[in-house]
């Protein structure tokens, strides 16, 4: 199954550094890594550093993989929408990504079987053009599903889906994480869907990782006291799952 190690990562943008000092143990296939943090902290600038789109020092150490580099698959926050392709389009583009144009019915079967799995498949024959952000959201889930990445990127890929749209596609990446061994590391806002998702963690503040480890141990008040500024509870539900119960804001 492969595994991603983050050493001494960095990033920067021209010569402006924006992130430094990113160190992980091996984030192993099979289990979704949350990556949170405040805005402009360095989280899709992380995700650019691994997916190879952004420079600076340190190494992505790829250990099992079956593909090499290329397998690492970044799904990115804003999706420019091309009006001209329609969704199933979009989808078969994506999939032939750095590979033959030759396409084959097992591939068409593939494509059908995730626009099933994520409900769009009555959208694959509408243009993306005429999509609304949620829709297009699903389409980039995808999009990126389809070529198979052993390491998957998601930076906040459920910001424009309604409730139930965000525990599904949630759930149904969980679930297939770990059924592919696949890596998922995923960009959030939503603290509580990093408690009920996510096994583990990764806090990033001001350009640098502030903690790393299970989910439980790094979403704690006093992280949310320092890193967010809001006085908040992490409380047990009456299902037994911890929740963030936040209070107010800290001037
Ligand atoms: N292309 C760029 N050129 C220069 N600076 C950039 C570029 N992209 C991002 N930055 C800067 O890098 C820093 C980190 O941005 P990044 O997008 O990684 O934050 P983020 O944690 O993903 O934020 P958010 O939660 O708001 O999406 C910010 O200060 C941002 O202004």
């Amino acid at each position: 199954m492969v595994g991603l190690t983050l050493k001494g990562v960095g990033a920067k943008y021209g010569k402006h550094t924006v992130l430094s000092d990113v160190d992980t143990d091996i984030l192993n296939g099979g289990v979704m890594t949350a990556v949170i943090g405040p805005n402009a902290a360095g989280k899709s600038t992380l995700f650019k550093r691994i997916a190879g789109l952004a420079s600076g020092p340190g190494t992505v150490v790829l250990s099992d993989t079956l593909k090499g580099p290329e397998t690492i698959c970044y799904m990115p926050q804003d999706t420019g929408a091309n009006a001209v392709l329609t969704v199933y389009e979009s989808v078969l583009l994506a999939s032939k990504q750095g590979s033959s144009w030759k396409v084959r019915d097992s591939e068409l079967l593939e494509i059908d079987r995730i626009l099933q799995a994520l409900r769009i498949n009555d959208l694959a024959f509408r243009g993306l053009g005429e999509l609304s952000g949620g829709q297009r959201q699903l389409v980039s889930i995808a999009q990126a599903l389809v070529r198979k990445p052993e390491v998957l990127l998601m930076d906040e890929p459920t910001s424009a889906l309604d409730l139930f749209r965000q525990i599904e596609v949630l759930g149904f990446m969980r679930k297939l994480a770990a059924k592919s061994g696949m890596s998922v590391l995923i960009a959030l806002h939503d603290l509580n869907h990093a408690l009920r998702y996510c096994d583990n963690t990764i806090v990033i503040a001001k350009g640098a990782m502030v903690a790393s480890g299970t989910t439980g141990d790094v979403i704690t008040e006093a992280m949310l006291r320092d890193i967010y500024r809001v006085e908040a509870r992490v409380e047990m539900c009456s299902h037994g799952k911890p929740v963030v119960i936040v209070d107010h804001s800290i001037i």
